[in-house]
């Protein structure tokens, strides 16, 4: 069955400095609620609102770099509404003249790549936050907080042309990275990025789960909503056109109200802001906009001859991608891009790790340090392996843990020393090696890993043990 997902994607410039029509502070993640406020953001009568134009610069790069049409002039609206969260009784948006038109966003899914057209990007302000105690369907009461009233919000609105819930996810993801390489974003702060996802299936009415805040749940939403869908169509029933939400702790979606028509918004310009002229900050924006994903992709593989496979991994976070070219600047950019790629990230994952947190916990220096050591035999790879993990759980000097934990090498000297000695000592192990039963020649690989501590390389040692016994033989 034809199944049809349209995302509105909110997400809040919250790496500028303060809201978009006042001064109040945006960093007001760690205070108390209600102590980033002022009489613009809690809607007072008479307040005046005055536009942020670090946050239509910052709208302006994001739309730009999500290839949309920025509009040479862009106006506010209300969006009149009751609700708690919003004590003006309307939220200033944008309507009919929006910031940006069209663009798009190109996933990568299992079928190869695949363009998911946007429709619009508006600017908008976001409301207060409800706080529930317990849940929104069981609580008595609500709390709110407005810090987070009037912060700046980008409404980026996809066409219905998302197909999976799998493919919402892809897509959210790359969305993430692209606002993340522009820096105006942080999405690892509360709230950073909410979503309200649409679905309809075989042409029946269109679904609205308002307002989830992970990946994860815009993905299990989704799947519930298709199952739900397709049990009303089985059975002969339609799928009304509603607003629903999803209700995270049982991975259900219910019922909240019938969708509200455009026209119960009574949406009209706002008059207390003036049109918005584009073309400097178009011009600003163009000249701030960093290189994003895939160019740095193609320059990463031109620049230091590493594959597609290891580029693509790179440019997922610009600052593992930084972190590559501080090393590749020191070691043979194919090592540093495989340690990098198939190990430390992985170390990191694992311990819940950023590469953000890199750059202090395990500097790019340090790991240049690790790498030559490595490249200069000094070290085994089981030995960098250590090295990392030691590092990441417990901190130290690269050196002073390869001291520490006995990780240098054995020089290939000595360890041809102990295999002559492991082949003397050992003749019955000899003689069934030269009788063909190969395996005879792990044994001797064990003695001289034994004598070592596990020092050395498991993969040489066997190769010089079979030398050896091939020339006995
Ligand atoms: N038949 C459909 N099935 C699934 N999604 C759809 C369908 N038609 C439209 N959509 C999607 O629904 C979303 C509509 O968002 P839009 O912001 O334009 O309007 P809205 O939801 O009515 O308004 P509001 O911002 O007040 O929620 C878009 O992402 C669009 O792609
Ligand atoms: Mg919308
Ligand atoms: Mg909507």
């Amino acid at each position: 069955m034809d199944v049809k997902i349209g995302l509105e994607v909110h997400v809040q410039l919250n790496k500028l400095k303060t809201k978009l029509f006042c001064s109040c502070s945006l960093d007001y993640h760690k205070d108390e609620p209600n102590t980033h406020v002022c009489p613009v953001c809690l809607g007072l009568p008479g307040a005046m609102p005055v536009l942020n134009e670090e946050a239509v610069k910052a709208a302006v790069k994001v739309a730009l770099a999500l290839n949309a049409e920025v509009q040479p002039v862009t106006i506010f609206d209300r969006k009149n509404y009751f609700y708690p969260d919003l004590p003006k009784g309307f939220q200033i948006s944008q309507y009919d003249m929006p910031l940006a038109k069209g663009g798009y966003v190109v996933i990568e899914t299992e079928n190869g790549e695949k363009r998911i057209d946007l429709k619009r990007i508006h600017m908008e302000e976001d409301p207060g936050k409800l706080v529930y105690k317990g849940s929104i369907t069981t609580a008595k009461y609500s709390l709110i907080d407005y810090n987070r009233s009037g912060a700046p919000l980008l409404e980026i609105v996809t066409e219905p042309v998302i197909s999976s819930p799998k493919e919402a996810r892809l897509f959210l993801n790359k969305l993430r990275i692209i606002l993340e390489y522009l820096d105006v974003f942080d999405s690892e702060l509360e709230g950073a990025m909410r979503v309200d996802a649409n679905i309809s299936i075989a042409g029946g009415g269109r679904v609205e789960i308002k307002n989830i805040s992970s990946f994860k749940g815009v993905e299990k939403a989704l799947t519930y909503e298709i199952t739900r869908q397709k049990n009303l169509l089985k059975r002969g029933m339609k799928v009304e056109r509603e607003t629903r939400h999803f209700d995270e702790a049982n991975n259900i979606t219910v019922s909240l109200r019938s969708k509200e028509e455009e026209q119960d918004y009574r949406y009209f310009p706002e008059p207390d802001l003036v049109p918005v002229y584009t073309s400097e900050f178009i011009e600003i924006a163009k000249a701030e906009l960093p290189e994003m994903p895939e160019e740095k992709r193609e320059r990463l593989m031109r620049e230091y001859g590493i594959s597609l496979e290891k580029a693509k991994i790179l440019v997922l976070d610009p600052k593992m991608a930084d972190y590559f070219e501080i090393v590749a600047k020191e070691v043979d950019p194919k090592v540093a891009a495989s340690w990098i790629v198939d190990v430390f990230r992985g170390e990191l994952n694992y311990r819940s790790m950023s590469f953000r947190e890199a750059f202090n916990v395990f500097k790019p220096e340090e790991f240049v340090k690790l790498l030559k050591l490595f490249l200069e035999e000094k070290i085994t790879e089981k030995g960098v392996v250590e090295v990392i993990r030691k590092k990441l759980d417990e901190g130290g000097e690269v050196e002073e843990i390869i001291e520490k934990e006995k990780l240098y090498a054995i020089p290939k000297s000595e360890i041809v020393r102990l295999c002559k000695e492991a082949i003397e000592k050992n003749p019955k192990a000899v003689e069934d090696y030269k009788a063909g039963k190969k395996q005879a020649a792990n044994f001797l690989v064990g003695y001289v890993m034994k004598a070592t501590r596990g020092r050395a390389d498991p993969a040489e040692t066997a190769k010089i043990i079979r030398e050896m016994l091939e020339k006995l033989t």
